[in-house]
């Protein structure tokens, strides 16, 4: 038996009740180390598939996940002017296939992947490869046959949530720094009810961090405590699209447009796909802002189309690479200011529709 099975198979004989809660967070806590080494020690193997380094291109990443056969390929050759091979058969798609999406004025990249079965994240298949590029994505659109199982989509999660990656969820609101010394500071600014200071103290201690600063400012679980230490995570979007709906019943139809983060399509029937290119767009939360020169009206029809989040160093980025070194300050109307204009620096952050105006130096 393997270590991680070990464990497993003590989880399954510990009962959960309140005495055990304590030794399943320790438990968790391992095996998402040997989880973390496993994962490492793969990478030193060369594993790198051809045709799956694809450029970063474009104003953002969408990557297709799904089991073979599912319409990725289908979907890829609708959505944009790349052809990718279609058919019957599973895996006929092996390589990384980059297409690219206009839409609002934005080019989004879309990436179709060969499909992933269970145990990817292991490296069964092209797993390894296709998740690692996931990893990578603004956006994972998970593709699910609408005429297969619901299982489906839980074993896929599965595999994603095996390699850190966490679709739909935010990272937790904790502030954990690792110091040189001084011991354990523990604080927490609301009431936690799934563990306490002791575990934290314990859990810390399996990953031989015996100096750190923790504030944790919502009732977390342990696994999100876990996923803080190792920090490594990734929080996607995820938008569930049901493809070949064009295959079952209104009624079923009509269950599964209604579960949050998805759109139900049919590729081949075209069916709902503005939709779907609607909710990408919504979910990748772009800003567009627009940039004026002094004395001149900002160009509308043009626009910069940027990260929310993104600040006025990004938009200058964006402008041109050597505009940050000449930056002086810049004036911005918008929502993003308490006046119009206001002087801002770099590291002020905009917001959808403003309007900068960058100022340089002499
Ligand atoms: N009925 C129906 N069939 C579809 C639809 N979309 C795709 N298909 C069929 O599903 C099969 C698989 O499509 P692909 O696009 O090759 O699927 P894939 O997910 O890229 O498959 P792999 O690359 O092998 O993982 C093909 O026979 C398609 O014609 C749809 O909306 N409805
Ligand atoms: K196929
Ligand atoms: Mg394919």
């Amino acid at each position: 038996m393997g270590i991680l099975e070990k464990i497993a198979a003590e989880m399954a004989r510990t009962q959960k009740n309140k005495a055990t809660e304590y030794h399943l967070g320790l438990l968790k806590a391992k095996i998402a180390k040997y989880r973390t080494q496993l994962l490492e020690s793969s990478k030193t193997k060369s594993e790198k598939g051809e045709g799956f380094d694809v450029m970063k291109s474009g104003d953002a990443r969408v990557a297709l996940i799904g089991f073979p056969s599912v319409g990725k390929s289908t979907l890829l050759s609708k959505l944009t002017k790349t052809e990718s091979a279609v058919a019957s058969y599973e895996f006929t798609t092996l390589t990384c296939i980059p297409g690219k999406i206009e839409y609002n004025g934005a080019s989004i990249q879309l990436l179709d992947l060969p499909g992933i079965i269970e145990g990817a994240a292991q490296g069964k298949g092209r797993g390894k490869q296709v998740i690692a590029v996931a990893r990578t994505a603004d956006l994972v659109l998970m593709m699910l046959d609408a005429t297969k199982s619901h299982q489906q989509r839980a074993l896929l999660e599965a595999e994603l949530e095996a390699v850190g990656i966490r679709l739909n969820r935010k990272r937790p609101n904790v502030y954990f720094k690792v110091k040189k010394g001084g011991g354990l500071s523990f604080n927490a600014t609301c009431k936690l009810t799934h563990f306490n200071e002791k575990m934290v103290y314990h859990i810390l201690h399996d990953y031989k961090i015996f100096n750190a600063e923790v504030l944790i400012r919502e009732d977390i679980t342990v696994d999100e405590f876990i996923d803080v230490v190792l920090g490594n995570r990734k929080y996607i979007t995820c938008i569930y699209c049901y493809n070949k709906i064009d295959q079952i019943t209104i009624e079923e139809v009509d269950r599964l447009a209604r579960e949050p983060y998805t759109v139900v399509v049919s590729c081949e029937a075209d069916l709902n796909l503005d939709y779907l290119l609607e909710q990408i767009w919504k979910h990748l939360n772009l800003v567009r802002v627009y940039t004026k020169k002094r004395g001149e009206y900002p160009d509308f029809d043009g626009g910069l189309i940027i990260r929310n989040g993104a600040t006025i160093e990004h938009v200058c980025h964006a402008v041109h690479r050597s505009l940050v070194d000449n930056f002086r300050f810049a004036l911005v109307w918008g929502t993003s200011t308490k006046h119009n204009p206001q002087r801002v620096g770099l590291t002020h952050i905009v917001n959808q529709e403003d309007v900068v105006q960058v100022v340089k130096k002499k």
